[in-house]
């Protein structure tokens, strides 16, 4: 480890430190003493390691576009590295572990035992959930690399066994390397095998949306079938060009290549232009104009077109071609115009070359990876067209997020024992994670994990008058005639930072997330009931969720005490989160296809990013306590009824204490109208049938009231709450006692972490004993599901003792979000799930938003008040505060 220090005035990676990164630091030193803040407990999105910023250094001066970070005494629980050390660039791929963290739950002993939730049949590897990052450097760049994986300690993996998996030729080239400075052994992995492997990985398990098509500046996300995925052709477009032909997993065979590549760009480019960087010109082409160099056919036929074979004059006859008739010298030539000709020059020549490859080979799917792509919207552009074009449209480009990762996936994926190819895509949740990315820095490594140094680079960026936005790729390029191009128009003039352009983002490892066992067919099932893709909608939310963004600070803030702390962590949340929105507003499709449920979880994440891990709490509290007060009289009052009209009273009481939302501006202003039982009787006053979505009848009929009373009742039904205080004080808990009374067991599902004012799984045993203080059939259902402490002791002394009465449990949903993916629920839930034969969803978020149209294999019950025009217009073709009980038997 000593010769790697030495190395340090080489790669004067530490000493470099400039002035502004030492005010940052100074500053920082200064606010160490601050209480930590509090960390999330469950799993999912919680538990993230912090980072060891000790020593942390920016490279080069704070005023370049891209100063380097390198946190050189980070040591995360890093359980795997892998490596592909190509000619130009060296990727890493690592696995940093989440800590299993002990959740004093009360629950959690209870509905384990139950229902015996253990690791099942899982393979016993020992992921424990965890992330993925996705990390290069240039070659030329090792030393930066290896001091990279050292300050991380990436080469110490579980059993202390140093042996590194790589692939690429740096691998046989650096191996003595890696040896002498990490003292670890390279395994090396076949360069060809891990690009498929990798591929193979990305496609079928497909993070979000992995694979696109780019046309005339358009992103689309294309739907893989995994049943219908082979043969395809993989173009990887490195340094050099590989066409590989895939016909299945470790099925296939190098068919063709070519030496004018990525390399080939930024060779002749750098010869040409004496750019410094790859970024640098690929940013000169976004200037320029080919036609100064480039040969078109209206120049050697007169300004006119060739229009016998379809060639109009702005087709590029000859690339370069120009130069030869003008008596020119390099000087002469404008840097942007010399870069944007080689840019199309080579791009064009790949798609041709890959088009005639796969038509040879009778192959339809051409993928698309490597760095020289980099998320370019006018290499993407050129290489569709020329395929497209060649193709008279048969065939199409499509492109990867992971481009250039492939082979360090694919050699991350050929270690046997972490077991990753087990993974399915409901275990993978992708994150974005805010930091000095977004301030237009450059990471070597994760963007900054440190709360402090995320604050610090955002304020100083602000002070300094400069804009952050989050990254956007390049603008859309526009084509013209037969295979022709124009310049690309651009938007921004500088080329964002690596990262972001990359549109890569943390991968989350949750082993424990499953998908629901009732959905009706997990293929089709779309979670995202308003796709963004129509820009109306797109910019109606964006306005909602930035208009409403003042009062969830001040929300955040006062949770914490309204503390100074606070309130610069709220202003940090308040900026990232705006330039999340701008950089979605520019790109919709950057982080994958986008629905409104992912706006929502986002702003979520993005709070918890800032270390707010309740911001409603408070709120939630004193909802609660108000409701526990006069739900006994509630209840005396539903006791009194005959059951028949309990059941509709009860339904228009979940609906009716739906109203209490803060996620939602109108019923916000509405509740500074009255207090919150004036408000719910005020929302129960109005309930009158028919609902805007009426299927109250055909539920009732299920439930043995219809005019052939079929004596049945459900076995066990998942009710997914929503809000605290009234919503599932007043609202969902007397439903569940209903149920209970009819001998169906009740499975309360709620969030495992907290969303606006949402009810977590956390918060639902002791709102449930409080409620069953008031009353017994609760109270029995309760100990019976072992929620109340003191018959959960009884259960453990006795435990052959079995309790009569039909149990009430509360699970969680795995999730931290208004809204419900349905892919990625709790094992907990997938267990209990299976045993159920009614679902109740509960809300917007969840009944609405997510899964209005999801199908169950069991009878569903979606119930919610509709809180904006807009959604109601759109759903129901109704009004804000219309209700929907929309009940479907099973499918
Ligand atoms: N920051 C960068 N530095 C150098 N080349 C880059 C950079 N970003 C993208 N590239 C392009 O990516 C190519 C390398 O792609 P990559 O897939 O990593 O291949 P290889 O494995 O051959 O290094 C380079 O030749 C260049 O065209
Ligand atoms: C975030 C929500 C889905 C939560 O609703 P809930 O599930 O609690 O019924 C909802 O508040 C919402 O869609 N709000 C949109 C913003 C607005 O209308 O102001
Ligand atoms: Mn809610």
């Amino acid at each position: 480890m000593d010769s790697l220090k030495e190395d340090q005035s080489d790669t004067q990676a530490i000493d470099n430190i400039n002035e502004d990164a030492q005010n940052i630091r100074e500053k920082e030193d200064t606010e160490k003493d601050m209480a930590p803040p509090v960390g999330n407990s469950i799993h999912r999105s919680g538990s993230r390691p912090q980072l060891d910023l000790s020593g942390a250094a920016i490279q080069g001066n704070f005023e370049e576009r891209d100063p380097t970070i390198l946190l050189p005494n980070q040591s995360d629980d890093i359980s795997h590295l892998a490596l592909d050390i190509g000619g130009s660039l060296i990727k890493l791929v690592y696995f940093s572990r989440h800590e299993d963290r002990a959740v004093n739950d009360k629950r959690k002993m209870s509905t384990k035992e139950r229902f015996g939730v253990t690791n099942g049949n899982r393979r016993s590897f020992p992921i424990l959930g965890g992330r993925l990052h996705f990390v290069k450097f240039e070659t030329t760049k090792i030393n930066e690399c290896l001091e990279f994986i050292h300050s991380k300690q990436l080469h110490r993996g579980d059993n202390d066994n140093a042996v590194i998996k790589a692939t690429g030729g740096g691998a046989y080239k650096f191996a003595d390397l890696f040896k002498e400075k990490l003292g670890v052994v390279i395994d090396k992995e076949d360069e060809m095998n891990c690009l498929v492997s990798g591929a193979n990985f990305l496609l079928k398990v497909a993070i979000r949306h992995e694979a696109f098509t780019h046309k005339e500046g358009h992103k689309e996300f294309v739907q893989i079938d995994h049943n219908d995925m082979y043969p395809y052709l993989l173009v990887n477009i490195g340094s050099g060009v590989s066409l590989i032909k895939v016909d299945g997993d470790g099925k296939f065979q190098r068919v063709s290549g070519t030496n004018v590549g990525g390399g080939t760009y930024w060779g002749l480019g750098k010869l040409l232009t004496k750019c410094k960087s790859f970024d640098e010109l690929l940013e000169l082409s976004q200037r320029g104009d080919n036609s100064s160099v480039d040969m078109l056919v209206g120049d050697i036929y007169g300004g006119l077109d060739y229009s016998k074979i379809g060639l109009s004059a702005s087709t590029i006859a000859s690339s370069f071609g120009k130069v030869i008739s003008e008596n020119k010298e390099i000087e002469d030539y404008r840097p942007e115009d010399i870069s944007l000709s080689l840019l199309r020059m080579i791009s064009y020549n790949i798609g041709q070359i890959s088009y005639l490859t796969a038509l040879q080979l009778g192959i339809k799917r051409i993928f698309f990876g490597g760095f020289f792509i980099r998320g370019h919207a006018y290499t993407m552009d050129t290489i569709s067209f020329a395929i497209k074009f060649w193709s008279k449209g048969g065939a199409e480009a499509m492109f990867l997020r992971h481009e250039g990762f492939l082979g360090a996936l694919g050699a991350f994926m050929s270690y046997e024992k972490h077991g990753l190819d087990d993974l399915m895509v409901h275990q993978l949740v992708e994150r974005f994670p805010m930091g000095a990315p977004y301030t237009g820095g450059k990471i070597h490594g994760p963007p900054l994990g440190d709360l402090n140094e995320k604050i610090s680079w955002m304020e100083k960026f602000v002070r300094k008058g400069i804009k952050i936005t989050a990254p956007v790729p390049m603008a859309s390029p526009r084509t013209t005639g037969l295979g022709g191009f124009e310049a690309p128009s651009s938007k921004g003039d500088a080329l964002r930072c690596d990262e972001s352009n990359l549109n890569v983002g943390v991968l989350h490892l949750v082993p424990s997330l499953e998908v629901f066992p009732l959905l009706a067919d997990p293929k089709t099932y779309e979670p995202n009931t308003i796709d963004l893709a129509d820009p109306n909608e797109l910019e109606y939310w964006f306005t909602v969720l930035s208009e409403h963004l003042p009062d969830l600070v001040d929300k955040a803030v006062a949770s914490e005490g309204g503390t100074d702390d606070a309130r610069r962590r709220g202003d940090a949340f308040a900026r990232a989160f705006s330039a999340h929105l701008a950089r979605l507003m520019e790109e919709p499709a950057a982080y994958g296809k986008l629905g409104l449920a992912n706006l929502l979880e986002l702003r979520e994440e993005c709070l918890r990013e800032f270390n707010f891990f309740d911001a409603y709490s408070t709120i939630k509290q004193r909802e609660n306590e108000a409701s526990l007060a006069v739900l006994p009289d509630l209840l005396m009052e539903l006791d009194s009824m005959s059951e028949e009209t309990r059941l509709l009273t009860l339904i228009e009481g979940v609906l009716a204490a739906n109203i209490f939302d803060w996620g939602s501006r109108a019923c916000v202003d509405l509740y500074h109208k009255g207090t919150i039982i004036e408000i719910y009787r005020m929302s129960r006053k109005k309930m009158q049938r028919p609902w805007r979505v009426d299927d109250f009848d055909a539920f009732k009929e299920r439930m043995g009231f219809g005019d052939k009373k079929p004596s049945f009742r459900h076995k066990r039904a998942l009710l997914f709450v929503d809000n605290s205080g009234a919503d599932v004080v007043l609202g969902m808990l007397p439903l569940a006692r209903e149920l209970l009374r009819r001998g169906t067991e009740v499975v309360l599902v709620a969030n495992s972490l907290p969303a606006l004012n949402d009810v977590t799984a956390m918060e639902l045993p002791e709102i449930v004993a409080e409620a069953a203080k008031h009353c017994d059939i609760l109270r029995r259902a309760a100990e019976a599901g072992g929620l109340l402490m003191d018959a959960m002791i009884n259960t453990q002394d006795n435990p052959g003792e079995k309790l009569s009465s039909t149990p009430l449990m509360v699970v969680e949903n795995g999730c931290g979000s208004p809204c419900i993916d349905l892919r990625q629920v709790s094992s907990e839930l997938a267990a209990v799930a299976k045993d159920a034969d009614l679902v109740i969803l509960e809300g917007m978020g969840r009944a609405l938003h997510t899964n209005y149209n999801a199908r169950f294999r069991c009878d569903a019950l979606k119930l919610a008040m509709v809180k904006n025009q807009r959604l109601a217009e759109k759903l129901i073709k109704g009004n804000i505060y219309d209700c929907v009980c929309r009940y479907e038997p099973a499918s």
